[in-house]
């Protein structure tokens, strides 16, 4: 008899209790279980070596708007640790009509509570399963279970790709950045994010594992994710945080303002000393800051940040970061701030408005998850949201990694293609030509 069974069988549980199973199982290397994606119809996967929680979730449970009325968590271990995992994961996509059917596989919105997820925090691992009522399935647990219990090592394989001649060309870009100046000169604006996509076409078949294992070992200070829905796997190794949520203290950033890094120590130093001196790069993340402060000010009364900006050394390029945090009210709905604190000038521009249709109308190409969110929460208000760039999207033998930059008063168009092309490699690096 299986451990589920064994669990419940005296138990019978209504349809409208949502039961979450866990499951203890021995320390594991979780990302190898990301060979498996192929195998199930949906995976979620969030790496958050700083925080410490590390999972992988699989499929969803059945209903689109799932209701349950009482919660009920199967489990020996006590509250505090069990509270630390995800109930809910998903994405948002940057909001926008679409043009294309590039993201076609994925929803414009999705907070879902998974079937299955193989969650890691610091020296907890467990294999969760989620379900209504008695309806558990029992055949897939037994062969997650018998997934974790293999030893498994990861082979790298090698990625080759050719890039696609049809891509937006540099000059073609630098007009987009150009009547972006053109439109703050004249006060319709006064920033907006304009980014670029590059096309690539997949020599050999896309390796998830080796992609994703690549991230993790290159890109330290970052949170590495995919979302797989049927045929397209958004990925990527993200370094900005929307914002995190724990009971009653919100954590949240400005991140913006760029410059490369140098592999010569002194000069790498200076390179940062000058992003902390430049007025523009400064105006451009101040933007951001004020406005998470004045969303944030709605919720919170008792708001702490730095006054200057501190840098964030990333592998390829430096940035400019203003730490926040604040005490929120118990009233506080995690969902609802998402959707008026997204998108930020730091993806977007300001005002708001003007800025979507500025992208809308000049980006030849849908943003999709890229500059969207992603993230998890669970009911005990605990949870994290990251901001979808650095990222790329697979679909079928075409891989579409996307970048862009923020243009304020003062930007220059070749400065800023180069800071496009510091952001595309992280991904641009894992395939050889
Ligand atoms: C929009 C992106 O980066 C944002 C985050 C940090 C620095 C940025 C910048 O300097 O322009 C951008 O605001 C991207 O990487 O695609």
């Amino acid at each position: 008899m299986s451990t589920i069974t064994n669990y419940l069988k005296n138990e019978n549980f209504n349809s409208n209790t949502l039961i979450s199973f866990f499951q203890r199982i021995e320390p594991i290397n979780i990302n190898a279980i990301i060979n498996h994606s192929s195998e199930f119809e949906n995976t979620f996967t969030f790496f958050n070596s700083r925080n410490k929680i590390n999972f992988i979730a699989i499929e969803e449970v059945e209903s689109k708007n799932i209701f349950f009325n009482s919660h009920n968590r199967i489990s020996n271990v006590d509250k505090n640790t069990l509270e630390k995992f995800p109930l809910f994961v998903g994405y948002k996509k940057f909001i926008s009509k679409s043009k294309t059917n590039l993201w076609d596989d994925f929803s414009d919105n999705k907070w879902y509570i998974p079937k299955f997820i193989i969650a890691q925090n610091d020296n907890d691992y467990f294999l969760i399963h989620n379900f209504l009522g008695n309806m558990y399935d029992e055949e897939k647990f037994n062969y997650l279970n018998s997934l974790t219990n293999k030893k498994s090592s990861i082979k790298f394989v090698e990625q080759r790709v050719r890039i696609n001649k049809s891509d937006i060309d540099e000059l073609n870009w630098k007009e987009k950045v150009k009547s972006a100046l053109n439109k703050i000169n004249k006060n319709e604006l006064e920033k907006v994010v304009i980014a670029r996509k590059v096309e690539l076409e997949l020599s050999n078949e896309f390796n998830l594992l080796t992609t994703f294992n690549q991230l993790l070992n290159n890109c330290n200070d970052c949170i590495i994710f995919s979302v797989k829905e049927s045929n397209s796997i958004f990925f990527g190794a993200t370094p900005e945080k929307l914002f995190s949520i724990n009971k009653n203290i919100i954590n949240t950033e400005a991140l913006a303002g760029s410059i490369e890094r140098s592999k010569n120590e002194t000069e790498d130093a200076y390179l940062g000393n000058q992003l902390l001196r430049d007025p523009k790069e400064l105006n451009e993340q101040k933007k951001v800051l004020d406005y998470i402060l004045s969303i944030l000010s709605n919720y919170s009364s008792d708001i702490k940040f730095n006054e200057i900006p501190f840098i964030k050394k990333l592998n390829s390029v430096q940035h400019l970061q203003t730490k926040i945090n604040a005490t929120i009210s118990s009233e506080f709905e995690i969902l609802k701030f998402l959707n008026e604190i997204h998108p930020t000038p730091a993806v977007c521009g300001l005002p708001k408005e003007g800025a979507l249709e500025f992208i809308y109308e000049t980006e030849d190409f849908d943003r999709g998850l890229y500059a969207g969110v992603i993230g998890w929460y669970n009911n005990f208000n605990i949870g994290e949201f990251y901001v979808g760039i650095r990222s790329a999207l697979q679909k079928e033998n075409k891989l579409n990694v996307f970048a862009g930059c923020g243009i304020v008063e003062g930007s220059i168009p070749e400065k800023e293609f180069f800071e496009t092309e510091i952001k595309l490699k992280p991904i641009l690096s894992l395939f050889s030509l």
